[in-house]
């Protein structure tokens, strides 16, 4: 069996504040209600300093960054870092734009506890070939040989930035730290098709770094408990519509399984 710490049920009940796109911003917020964490999701850039004094994490997400808010993402991490608050930082669209990158490069910069993406972003970020379609992955940015190339990419990453972990999800997500490299490998192809499943990956993992797991096991636990949702929500499904209803309720329940059992993971 893969060994790693679980996380689920949560032993806390970490408050979490989401900055995030309007896309999914509703769908983050009732799957962190669901797994028995707290979401606020308060962007204001004049109440980050009292807010963050209040959570136990903080998600920041590029996903969409509207017109004079786009520093606000900056200030909001620094605060965080003020008060020794964890972050993750959700590279979504990296390669989009110079404008978009260069706001995910400062966030970087602030050495958040977990950078993620899917393949294509995590590969913008890292000056690889990328085939990304706006927010989406290329399918040959999934390929075994370029999963290799990434992991390397992101070794060096963490020369720069130690305290970081980086997660870049896909059929196989990786997981690249100072210490490990882990590959998991749950979920069926639907897990990635509706839209905001990275940013939900990314909220559960904020919940898992707020209740005190290290970097490495929040980011299995929120990518492996999501992607067994989604294997769970499969069998009960036809389409996407019903399989997205499936797994968002199928979040409240697996934990109170042994689900940790069915984490297909490996050390690397
Ligand atoms: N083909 C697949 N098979 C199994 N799991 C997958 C597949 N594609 C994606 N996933 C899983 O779906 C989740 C979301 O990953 P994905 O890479 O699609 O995120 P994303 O592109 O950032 O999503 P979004 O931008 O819509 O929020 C991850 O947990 C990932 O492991
Ligand atoms: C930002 C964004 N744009 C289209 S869908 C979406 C949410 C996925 O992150
Ligand atoms: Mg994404």
């Amino acid at each position: 069996m893969f060994d790693f710490k679980p996380g689920f049920p949560l032993q806390s009940s970490p408050l979490v504040n989401c900055i995030t796109n309007q896309i999914s911003i509703e769908m983050i917020a009732n799957s962190l209600l669901y797994v028995g964490a707290k979401p606020i999701m308060a962007a204001h850039i004049e109440e980050q300093d009292e807010v963050i004094q209040a959570v136990d994490a903080l998600f920041i997400n590029l996903a969409r960054l509207p017109h004079n808010e786009a520093t606000h993402l900056v200030h909001a991490a620094k605060r965080a870092n003020s008060h020794k608050k964890r972050v993750v930082v959700d590279l979504v669209g990296y390669g989009v734009s110079q404008f978009r990158n260069s706001i995910g490069d400062a966030l970087v910069d602030l050495k958040p506890a977990v950078v993620k993406g899917n393949m294509s972003e995590m590969r913008a970020f890292c000056k690889l070939k990328s085939h990304g379609r706006g927010v989406d992955a290329g399918e040959e940015d999934t390929k075994a040989d370029r999963l290799e190339e990434l992991i390397d990419a992101l070794k060096d990453k963490t020369l720069e930035h130690e305290n970081t972990v980086f997660l870049a999800t896909g059929p196989v997500d990786i997981i690249v730290s100072k210490d490990h490299v882990v590959k998991l490998s749950n979920g069926v192809e639907y897990n990635g098709q509706f839209t905001g499943t990275g940013d939900t990956v990314g909220a559960l993992i904020a919940a898992n770094l707020g209740s005190g797991l290290h970097p490495v096991d929040a980011c299995i636990n929120g990518v492996s408990y999501f992607n067994i949702c989604g294997e769970v929500a499969a069998e009960k499904s036809r389409g996407l519509n019903e399989f997205r209803f499936h797994l968002l309720n199928e979040l409240s329940l697996l934990k109170d399984t042994d689900w940790t059992k069915e984490v297909k993971g490996e050390y690397v």
